[in-house]
């Protein structure tokens, strides 16, 4: 069966515009996602696509307004599928400790961190800004016999890494069923058997404790959940969050110290942010 490749451009671009337009596109039957810098690109199998649908999506109850959406479309020729999916998704390198790789990638270079992920979920496969610093944040911490929350897992790619790094537990959680999913099928691929998945939002962390939690989600959802992520940190944790640009960094730092926190630094990449604070 030949695929629907269907291009979701977002201007301007908005992380949480883009993981509920892909929540949608799912419903209509669309299997398979790539997330890049300013765009989605979801596909169908050709019996399903019907782009009368997808124009049909309304995301008028958001409260990003100022985005617009556009759509193009090609056919994909089933005899490329697994091509498109190859050529899709390249084997990633962080700061040289770290590879994240799908597994028909054989020939890729020997480092600490060997992280298999199923290209079919593609945020969090090391490929965005935010999900590289994140990575990089989680190397320069100790890990060691720590307890971790990876809150927004996605793919639950840092979870993995947290574990591989030497975390006593990791939690981690999504608000979406998709994401759950394929966190099962990649914490069993990465033999990550200290990380525990589960599906919900902040509501899950009453009475939990952490002494690291990682949030890659957005402005206003970390906004919206700081608080309680803050109220599972003992003294000294930290608090690692990115998903949001750096004229926003004022506004997570306002919160993060009214609730508390320390700023300790932060790091950014193509305007994207990921900061560091502590329970002092
Ligand atoms: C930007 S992706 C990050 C994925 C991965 N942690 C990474 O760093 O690449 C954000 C994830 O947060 C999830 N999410 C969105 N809102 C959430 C909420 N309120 N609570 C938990 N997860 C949420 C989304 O479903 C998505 O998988």
């Amino acid at each position: 069966m030949d695929y629907i490749e269907l291009k979701c451009e977002i201007t301007p671009y908005n992380e949480a515009v883009a993981q509920i337009l892909i929540s949608e596109l799912g419903e209509l039957g669309y299997d398979s996602f790539t997330e890049n810098e300013d765009s989605v690109d979801a596909y169908i199998t050709e019996d399903l696509f019907d782009i009368d649908m997808v124009k049909a999506i309304s995301l008028d109850y958001l409260p990003e307004s100022n985005f617009k959406l556009n759509y193009t479309y090609k056919t994909v020729v089933s005899q490329d599928w697994n091509a498109v999916w190859e050529s899709n998704f390249q084997p990633v390198i962080i700061s040289d400790q770290v590879v994240i790789r799908a597994s028909f990638h054989t020939d890729t270079p020997k480092v600490p961190y060997d992280i298999v992920i199923d290209p079919k979920m593609s945020f969090g496969t090391g490929h965005h800004s935010t999900t590289s610093l994140m990575v990089q944040s989680i190397l320069e911490s100790d890990i060691e016999n720590k307890r971790v929350l990876d809150m927004g897992c996605g793919t639950s790619l840092l979870a993995i890494l947290a574990s591989k790094r030497g975390a006593k537990m990791v939690d981690a959680i999504d608000i979406d069923e998709w994401p759950y999913k394929n966190s099962l099928e990649n914490i069993k691929n990465n033999k990550a058997e200290n990380v525990s998945v589960f599906l919900g939002d902040a509501s899950l962390l009453e009475g939990k404790e952490y002494d690291i939690v990682l949030a890659n989600i957005n402005r206003n959802i970390l906004l919206n959940d700081m608080k309680s992520y803050i109220a599972c940190l003992p003294k000294n944790g930290s608090l690692i969050m990115s998903g949001f640009y750096t004229e926003d960094l004022k506004y997570i730092q306002e919160e993060a110290e009214n609730n508390g926190l320390t700023y300790i630094n932060h790091k950014v990449d193509n305007n994207w942010v990921a900061v560091r604070f502590e329970k002092k």
